[in-house]
């Protein structure tokens, strides 16, 4: 604990072990970690995690391999909840294509939001999964509702630690949940093929994540995930076998005032030359917070919090220098409707289709062309 403060930038992502929380000797270690790693940084390694990946990426390749009509059969533009296949070029990130695949998944979930009635609309951007066909892929969707409940249960006991690493009783962070029956989280499993460019495609666009913690499991050998520093310059994150990486959402950044810190980042397409063969393989784990939670009613009391933790946050400064310009609603709507709008610019053929009300707000002349919607 005696240790010099790091320095508030960084030039690469740290990497914290996941069994020092096991034993009340190496505990205080990875919390003092913790602490540097979710202020100054906002992104993390996280080894020993006694998660088994092996099932779910075995089955990677063959879900990207179904015949293309398995695919459009479970299309992400059938669900009123984002949830489903995307081709290639079919999402948007900072007015741009993102030259990835993707199939969006989540934990079970029954839909709040009832036609009639005049639920908001953000009631309905939580629902059931669309799954391929259990004759075309055995066993796949249990593998991923294992894994989806695995790291849900993950996630959960981080942010206990994430309390903790503030000086705040583990528990501090629960009144952003709702009750079991009405949390969703989600998980995507994503391909970025490789192309033959400089190293500059975009496999998806500088942004923020939406949430509290994400969990990413880098599924491949291909590094191109980055992620901007205090100074606005982007530094590799490249795969570590048997790590997750983790990172701050906007909400957790919006919550904790700052003292969790959001961080820009973004996957550059892999090449022939970024160090794995074939496409690269992701699958990040987003964790939400209560569909109706308002961050403005629910800002963590910064006077419980030790002044040494407030006093690294204000060595870090507020603002780093940033390309990404996602979710900054947070100070006004609640998170549902965030995460909504976030979602009709990403996937505005979706959106077009099932709310068009909004879809006409946010893009009051269409769909852009560079979106090669279904
Ligand atoms: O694929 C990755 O490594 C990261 C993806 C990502 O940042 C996202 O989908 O939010
Ligand atoms: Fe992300």
């Amino acid at each position: 604990m005696s240790s010099p403060s790091p320095s508030p930038n960084f030039s690469s992502v740290p990497i914290l072990d996941y069994s020092q929380i096991l034993s009340p000797t190496t505990k205080p270690h990875f919390i003092h970690h913790l602490q540097h790693a979710l202020i100054n940084v906002g992104f993390l390694y996280l080894s020993n995690v006694p998660i088994d990946t092996s099932a779910l990426t075995a089955c990677i390749p063959g879900l990207f391999a179904l015949p293309q009509d398995a695919k459009d059969d479970i299309r992400m533009s059938n669900s009123k909840h984002f949830l489903g296949y995307s081709k290639l070029g079919a999402e948007f990130t900072k007015g741009r294509t993102d030259w990835r695949e993707q199939f969006d998944f989540a934990t079970p979930h029954v839909s709040r939001g009832i036609d009639g009635r005049g639920d908001p609309d953000y009631w309905y951007l939580w629902g059931p999964s669309q799954w391929p066909d259990e004759s075309l892929l055995p066993g796949f969707k249990a593998t991923m509702e294992r894994y989806l409940l695995d790291v849900q249960q993950l996630s959960y006991d981080f942010i206990g630690l994430l309390a903790e690493a503030f000086g705040l009783p583990p528990e501090a962070l629960k009144q952003y949940y709702d009750t079991d029956e009405r949390m969703q989280h989600r998980g995507k499993i994503v391909r970025y093929p490789q192309t033959e460019t400089d190293g500059e495609g975009q496999g998806v666009g500088p942004h923020y994540d939406a949430g509290f913690l994400t969990f990413l499991l880098q599924a491949s050998d291909h590094k191109g995930l980055q992620v901007q520093n205090l100074s606005g310059d982007w530094i590799d994150v490249p795969p570590i076998p048997g790590t997750f990486v983790v990172n701050i959402g906007k909400a957790l950044e919006f919550a904790t005032q700052g003292l969790a810190r959001a961080t820009s980042h973004r996957v550059l397409s892999p090449t022939p030359a970024s160090g794995g063969t074939g496409p690269r393989y992701s699958v990040p784990f987003f964790q939400n917070i209560g569909l109706d939670t308002k961050l403005t009613e629910h800002v963590l009391e910064c006077t419980c919090v030790p002044p040494e933790i407030l006093k690294l946050r204000d060595a870090r400064g507020r603002v780093g220098a940033t390309d990404s310009v996602n979710f900054t609603e947070f100070d006004r709507e609640p998170s549902g409707r965030v995460n909504l709008i976030g979602r009709v610019k990403s996937h505005p053929d979706v959106a077009e289709r099932h709310y068009p009300e909004l879809f006409k707000q946010i893009f009051p002349n269409g769909v852009p062309k560079e979106v090669s919607a279904y």
